[in-house]
């Protein structure tokens, strides 16, 4: 080694020592605070609240504030600090570190500055260029508590020509190839700059965020959630943040983000889940899924419910008590008509449907009586014994019957009158197509006309109906927790509580129930509950009925909307972000593009474009950060014919197709040296494979959505999106065009892997994709 090599060396080495010492010093003031919060947690569980319900909910809304405080600083011992900047301005020279939060000193002399804060956002975004006042940028790279290296960024304001250029590359290239987990992980230290400027964009208003497969779109929603709730702690504390995706194992992919970045308190829900109390299985027919996408569907539930206001074929007599009374028809349209001129929903206007038939009978009656006895009854106790008699309850409630969201829709689609009236402007094919039976499961499709029904109907309550119990318990934990979480709010800016906002901030206490519900839980099981903001991702799959829900739980409209139009795999997948949001916010959102692809490698990215713009789609060539991989498309042709595919078919053609696909996952397990292997295939094929692949290759693999936790795992296209592998197995991609009548399911399926991707496939491949075996 040369002196100055040597020289260098020493420089970098002494360097690291100084980085070392001050990162124990940020370990040791955590450890600290640690212990300091442990001990209150205690002491406040010590405390004796008597047995007053506030008290009692008060002293545990503190000790849920102080475990969730714990929490978070046990959450964020992996890479604790990230980052140094260096930089200068008027007041002179400056350091700051940057970590996951903030700490300091206990004369609060600061050691580290949470990433989201303010004078963090130099770290993302300084480019030579633009320095915003940084001399040198500094990325710690860290194994436990110890600082294996530095790698510095010198801002030279003479380097122009920097833009697009990659921010601590050498930190970003080891955090992208590390291998796969199965769950997501947070990319704090290595955000880049166009990245960071979606993630700090301002609140309000409804932002979306374009980007091809692998550009960090995922990544970016998830910090701007926890930006989020950092800058606007005050507001978004109480009404809360809505993250939501397209299912439940993408869900669990990305369930440890927020966590590892001190955030608890977020709902998360799949669009399965947005309507408390039902998951709504997968609809299957595609035509089915298409026609109760539209927003026409709320003229239907409106028309459903109507029809649920009913006038009989002919006035009645009927008995109550020792009176005989008539009921006409006329009656009943003109009470009909002014319940609904009221504009209230269907179970608070029956009261008044009520209302005026039994004063008009009482009066009816009264008068027959009046002229039978031949002088001036009292009448007053006429009204309530026409209420109480049975036959008159059960013609009332045959015209105007309480109802419930379920019951509309479940009767709405199994009886034939209600459905034909409803959707009298659909064709008797589509009628006979949407008909089934009233104790179907209910699909994802009927979410959002559950939650149209719960709107158009009303409190169950208002009609008189009592809840069933564990409804009126959920009403009940979230009532304490609003209270609780107001007196909480008062006291803990006293105590000088730095907190974020968490489920347990929120909470509060049922002390009767056995439960305690989370506010995060209170707000999930609350339809009518307003977040503050609502981050939606693969957002181009909703349909205009979906859209119209989640609108709905955000009065506000303040969204974080991503997603990439050219994934689109829906019935109903928008053709742009205009057309989705148009019904909704008009041109009123901004539109943000992020153009680095950091998952894919390049050679298997072109692939996929080359298939999709072989279809016709018009998508811009990603730009990919890993480009060394070589290409790796390789196609199998098995020999056996291809016959028509069933979900029960296990002919040759299978036997084969199985055999190849157990073949190449044992080659892609070997190859990818204990990272993960996912074999994606048309959905009908997924049960067959995963069993045939868990009984030839024992242990390692799982099939569908909530098996991603397997080093292999077989998946529909549908529940790999936004997910990623190191390696892909791709079966039958002329089937999955064919299932999703389009080519952007397969798009989705071909950008999933980090390293390799394989296509097994028989007969015709479809256009674009060239065999390189
Ligand atoms: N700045 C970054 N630093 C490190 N890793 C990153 C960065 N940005 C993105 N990644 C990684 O790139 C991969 C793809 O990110 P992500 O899943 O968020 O992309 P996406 O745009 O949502 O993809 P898709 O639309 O294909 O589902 C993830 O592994 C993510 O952690």
């Amino acid at each position: 080694m040369t002196e100055l090599a040597n020289g260098a060396v020493q420089r970098v080495e002494r360097q690291l020592e100084l980085e070392r010492e001050y990162v124990r010093l940020l370990y040791a003031r955590l450890d600290q605070l640690r212990e300091e919060k442990s001990a209150e947690l205690d002491k406040v569980r010590r405390v004796d609240a008597g047995s007053n319900h506030q008290s009692r909910s008060e002293r545990d809304a503190f000790a849920t504030h102080y475990e969730d405080r714990l929490a978070q600083l046990n959450s964020v011992d992996n890479r604790l600090v990230f980052g140094r900047l260096d930089s200068s301005d008027d007041d002179g020279e400056h350091t700051r570190y940057i970590g996951r939060i903030g700490l300091a000193t206990e004369n609060h002399r600061r050691l580290m500055v949470d990433w989201r804060a303010r004078e963090a956002a130099a770290f993302y975004q300084a480019t030579g260029r633009h320095p915003m006042g940084v001399r040198r940028r500094r990325h710690l790279i860290l194994d436990g508590r110890d600082v294996t290296a530095i790698e510095d960024d010198v801002l030279d304001p003479e380097m122009l020509d920097d833009d697009g250029v990659l921010q601590g590359e050498g930190a970003l290239l080891a955090a992208l190839n590390s291998k796969r987990t199965g769950r997501m992980t947070d990319i704090v230290s290595t955000i880049q700059a166009e990245q960071d400027r979606i993630i700090r964009a301002p609140l309000a208003g409804v932002h979306v965020v374009q980007g091809g497969p692998g550009t960090g779109k995922t990544a970016v929603a998830l910090h701007r959630a926890a930006y989020l709730l950092y800058e606007h702690r005050e507001r978004l504390r109480k009404s809360g943040v809505l993250i939501v995706g397209p299912s439940s194992s993408f869900l669990w992919y990305i369930d440890r983000v927020l966590p590892s970045l001190g955030e608890t308190g977020v709902v998360m829900s799949s669009l399965a889940d947005l309507y408390p109390g039902v998951h709504g299985v997968p609809e299957r027919n595609r035509d089915v899924a298409r026609i109760k996408a539209g927003l026409d569907m709320a003229d239907v539930m409106q028309q459903a419910v109507r029809d649920r206001q009913k006038v009989p074929a002919k006035d009645q007599t009927l008995r109550a008590d020792s009176y005989t009374v008539r009921l006409p028809r006329k009656l009943i349209r003109r009470a009909r008509d002014k319940a609904r001129a009221t504009g209230k929903p269907h179970n608070e206007a029956r009261a008044t449907f009520v209302k005026i038939v039994l004063r008009e009978l009482a009066e009816t009656l009264g008068d027959d009586l009046n002229k039978r006895s031949g002088n001036s009854i009292d009448r007053s106790y006429l009204v309530e014994d026409l209420r109480q008699a049975p036959e008159i309850r059960k013609a009332l409630n045959l015209c105007w019957l309480p109802l419930s969201p379920e019951t509309l829709v479940r009767h709405l689609f199994a009886k034939r009158h209600y459905l034909d009236s409803a959707f009298r402007s659909y064709s008797r094919a589509e009628r006979d197509l949407l008909q089934r039976d009233a104790d179907a499961p209910l699909t994802v499709s009927d979410v959002p006309l559950l939650d149209e029904a719960a709107e158009l109907l009303g409190d169950l309550e208002e009609a008189g109906v009592r809840l069933r119990t564990s409804e009126a318990e959920r009403a009940k934990a979230t009532e304490n927790a609003e209270k609780a979480l107001y007196n909480m709010h008062q006291s803990l800016e006293d105590v000088g509580v730095d907190g974020v906002v968490t489920a347990a901030d929120l909470t509060a206490f049922n002390e009767e129930s056995e439960h305690r519900m989370t506010a995060a839980e209170a707000a999930h099981a609350d339809r009518t509950w307003a977040y503050g903001h609502v981050v939606v991702d693969e957002a181009q799959e909703l349909t205009p009925m979906q859209w119209r829900v989640l609108m709905r739980r955000c009065p506000m409209k303040s969204f974080t909307v991503v997603g990439d139009i050219a994934q689109g795999g829906s019935a109903s997948a928008a053709s742009s972000w205009s057309a989705a949001l148009d019904p909704f916010v008009q041109d009123r959102f901004e539109l943000d593009e992020l153009t680095v692809n950091y998952r894919t490698p390049a050679a298997i990215a072109d692939a996929a474009v080359a298939v999709a713009r072989a279809a016709g789609l018009e998508i811009p060539a990603p730009k990919a950060v890993r480009d060394g991989v070589p290409p790796i498309l390789t196609v199998l042709p098995c020999t056996a014919d291809p016959i028509e595919a069933s979900a029960e078919s296990t002919s040759d053609h299978d036997d084969a197709l199985t055999r190849a696909v157990a073949e190449q996952t044992l080659e892609e397990i070997d190859a990818v040296e204990g990272g993960l292997v996912a074999v994606i295939a048309p959905e009908h094929r997924v049960h067959h494979l995963g069993t045939e692949l868990s009984r030839l290759i024992p242990g390692k693999v799982g099939a569908g959505m909530r098996r991603v936790d397997n080093q292999v795992v077989v998946l529909s296209t549908w529940d790999a999106k936004g997910l990623e592998f190191d390696s892909v197995i791709l079966v039958e991609p002329s089937e999955i065009v064919t299932e999703y009548d389009g080519v952007g399911s397969l798009y989705v399926a071909m950008t999933r892997p980090t390293q390799r991707l394989r296509v097994i496939g028989t007969g015709d491949l479809p256009a674009g994709m060239t065999p390189v075996s």
